[in-house]
């Protein structure tokens, strides 16, 4: 692991020393003061290059396009919002998905399962465990974006996300966030509505270099990957984590997002 990841810099392999109690105190301080991490240059140099390389004929030949039209809930419907309430308005998604089990054997997958990293992860989110999740095809997914693609408005269904940035677009494809927009108690339909509408001033843009660890809180945070703009594609790896040992997708939930049950 030592010629993957920067284990200088992150030292994910020292649990307990110094430096690895150091890196999980900033880590999730970061996560409470901003809703998420960042580790820069997590992958040492030339292996985002390496990990793209590995699954770029997978993903130009076998990837399952995802196209889409959603509201930010990802929902038909919200009992009380009226169907025509700005907070459902539409946008449209398009992605290119590449299933863990389409890259056995790739150095996405050797991160994914990197014990250490999965124990860094559960510390820094104050859980006692993490586990890896079970299903064959969601366990990590490897996204692609091209020119006129995004991951438009959402919440995310998870409490945490990982993602791995592997390549970025010439231009556009960035993160854009809206802290809390949300809370558990607090649905703030109007907020959502505004921002719908690009009228948040508090919309924020990262745009992350590729080879850095990102974690994010996206269950109350509004986010999206903003449209790709020219010929390089946006490439992701998106790891899902549990705090259950042994978590599958149902047969319905794999379908639908990968056209295929196995
Ligand atoms: O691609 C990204 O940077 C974000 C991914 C994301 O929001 C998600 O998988 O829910
Ligand atoms: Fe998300």
């Amino acid at each position: 692991m030592k010629d993957i990841l920067d284990l200088d810099r992150y030292p994910l392999d020292r649990e307990g020393s110094v430096e690895w109690n150091r890196l999980v105190g900033q880590s999730s301080a970061a996560l409470e003061a901003d809703g998420m991490f960042n580790l820069e240059a997590f992958l040492k140099p030339g292996v985002a290059e390496q990990a793209v390389r590995e699954i770029k004929p997978v993903m130009d030949t076998q990837s399952h396009v995802h196209k889409r039209m959603h509201n930010i809930y990802f929902k038909p419907s919200i009992p009380e919002l009226a169907p025509d309430h700005p907070a459902l308005r539409k946008v449209e998604t398009v992605s290119h998905t590449v299933c863990a089990d389409q890259i056995p054997g790739s150095t996405v997958m050797a991160i994914y399962e990197y014990e250490p990293l999965v124990r860094f992860l559960a510390a820094t989110m104050g859980k006692a465990k993490l586990h890896v999740m079970e299903d064959p095809l969601a366990r990590t997914n490897v996204m692609a974006y091209r020119a006129g693609e995004a991951l438009n408005w959402h919440f995310d269904r998870s409490e945490f996300t990982t993602t791995l940035l592997l390549q970025q677009a010439q231009r556009g494809g960035d993160l854009e966030y809206r802290t809390d927009l949300r809370s558990d108690d607090n649905p703030n339909y109007e907020g959502v509505a505004r921002l719908l509408e690009g009228r948040d001033p508090d919309a924020r843009i990262l745009r992350m270099k590729p080879g850095t660890l990102n974690v994010f809180r996206g269950k109350n945070t509004a986010h999206r990957v903003t449209t790709v703009k020219g010929e390089r594609e946006r490439m992701i790896a998106v790891f899902s984590y549990y705090e259950k040992p042994g978590v599958m997708f149902s047969e319905e939930e794999r379908v639908g997002f990968y056209g295929r049950a196995a």
